[in-house]
């Protein structure tokens, strides 16, 4: 256990009794985030079955947005779509009223693919276009765009492509799908694309990297899908044919801007054509669920992620957690499947605490495995440590 400070005894303000928030992410490979909250919960009332807790998983616009808007009260949409290799699959989205909230993971992302196999260079989002065009032909006025945990790298090509843009080669025949095919480029026409100036696009990204070079798309992520480095420094290239050819559409130079490069570049595709603003994606999806207006009932929140380290905060679900309920001056605590964070990077970031399953069950294999039991076994010790009541009450 990481102790930045001491986990000091909470009392309820008089009149109220201590509400506690439960707001943890998926534990990625192994719980959903809803399952990660409802293990936190019943070991909490073990210990203190008297106290009200809300159970409000969040996600980092990757893998798990749809969820926590579904958790949120919107309602499933499910539509046959093109899988990240071209197969069919049957993809939700969510929608509340004249809001959308679309997944790239849902239809492209790296789980999605035939018996996991990866695709780095053929990958496309063409499904995640086919997801928005749904969207949009329902009459949504505005759309959350959750991108990360992608197949691909293809620059969001294939989600214009299935917008209605025609990216031709230099014989004027259509581009097959994938960021490899991008190198081919010869014309990119917009005339039948489907116009969203009536719509507003948010990006929820996990990530605020460029579209190219050695912090972009596929230097950065495109390992992860399975590219090696001749591959890397190919998509690399054909990242760059595509952007030139969508700077001289569009007239702005949008490659460099944060989150452009988040899942495989489709940030850069949703800049540029869908005139998307890029925030992060826990800071998204914490007002999509009604984050902040359940903080204000809580004395005390805990979070969570399957690995936490100081090199890789930057973007995580917790640490925008941390970041919102600092504000409000509620403590924190984190339980992650594993941890890195020293004491000091712990406490800089917020977390008053942090609990990691790896101090119970040290193999990786058996506490993924476990990870509901050791979750619970977590909120046993968090309720103690923090919610018991004080012996003179
Ligand atoms: O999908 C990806 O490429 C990564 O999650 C970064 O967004």
């Amino acid at each position: 256990m990481t102790t930045p400070g001491r986990s000091p005894r909470l009392t309820a303000p008089s009149g109220t009794r201590l509400a506690v928030l439960i707001a943890p992410d998926k534990f990625k490979g192994s719980l959903a985030a809803a399952d990660v909250a409802r293990a936190l919960a019943r070991g909490i009332e073990q210990v203190r079955p008297d106290l009200p807790l809300v159970q409000m998983p969040v996600a980092d616009g990757g893998e798990g947005t749809v969820e926590a808007a579904l958790a949120a009260g919107f309602s499933r949409v499910e539509v046959e779509v093109e899988g990240p290799t071209g197969g069919p699959l049957l993809a939700p989205y969510a929608r509340r009223g004249r809001d959308a909230v679309v997944e790239l993971a849902k239809a492209g992302g790296l789980d999605r693919l035939p018996d996991g196999l990866r695709a780095p260079t053929r990958a496309s989002t063409f499904g995640v276009g086919q997801l928005l065009r749904h969207a949009l032909e329902a009459g949504v006025e505005r759309v959350v765009l959750g991108l990360g945990g992608s197949a691909s790298t293809d620059g969001g090509a294939g989600m214009v492509q299935a917008l209605g843009a025609r990216l031709l080669d230099e014989h004027g025949c259509e581009l097959g799908r994938g960021g490899g095919e991008l190198a081919r480029l010869a014309e990119l026409d917009l005339r039948e694309f489907v116009r969203t100036d009536h719509v507003e696009v948010v990006v929820a990204s996990d990530v605020d990297h460029p579209l190219l070079g050695e912090r972009g798309a596929a230097a950065v992520f495109g390992p992860q899908k399975g590219a090696d480095a001749a591959q890397v420094r190919a998509l690399d290239r054909a990242l760059g044919v595509w952007a030139t050819h969508v700077t001289r559409s569009t007239g702005v130079p949008w490659a460099d801007e944060p989150g452009a490069g988040a899942a495989g570049g489709t940030g850069f595709a949703a800049l540029a054509l869908l005139g998307a603003e890029v925030r992060p994606g826990i800071d998204l999806v914490l007002d999509l669920v009604g984050f902040h207006e359940a903080l204000l009932d809580a004395q005390l929140v805990i979070t969570g992620e399957g690995s936490l380290d100081g090199q890789s905060l930057s973007g995580k679900a917790p640490v925008g957690v941390a970041r919102a309920a600092g504000r409000h001056g509620a403590p924190v605590v984190v339980v992650a499947g594993r941890s890195h964070l020293t004491p000091a990077q712990a406490g800089d970031t917020g977390f008053a605490e942090v609990y990691a399953l790896s101090e119970v069950e040290p193999d990786p294999a058996r506490s993924m495995a476990m990870a509901a039991s050791l979750l619970e076994q977590a909120g046993r010790r968090v309720a103690q440590a923090w919610l018991a009541p004080a012996p003179d009450r």
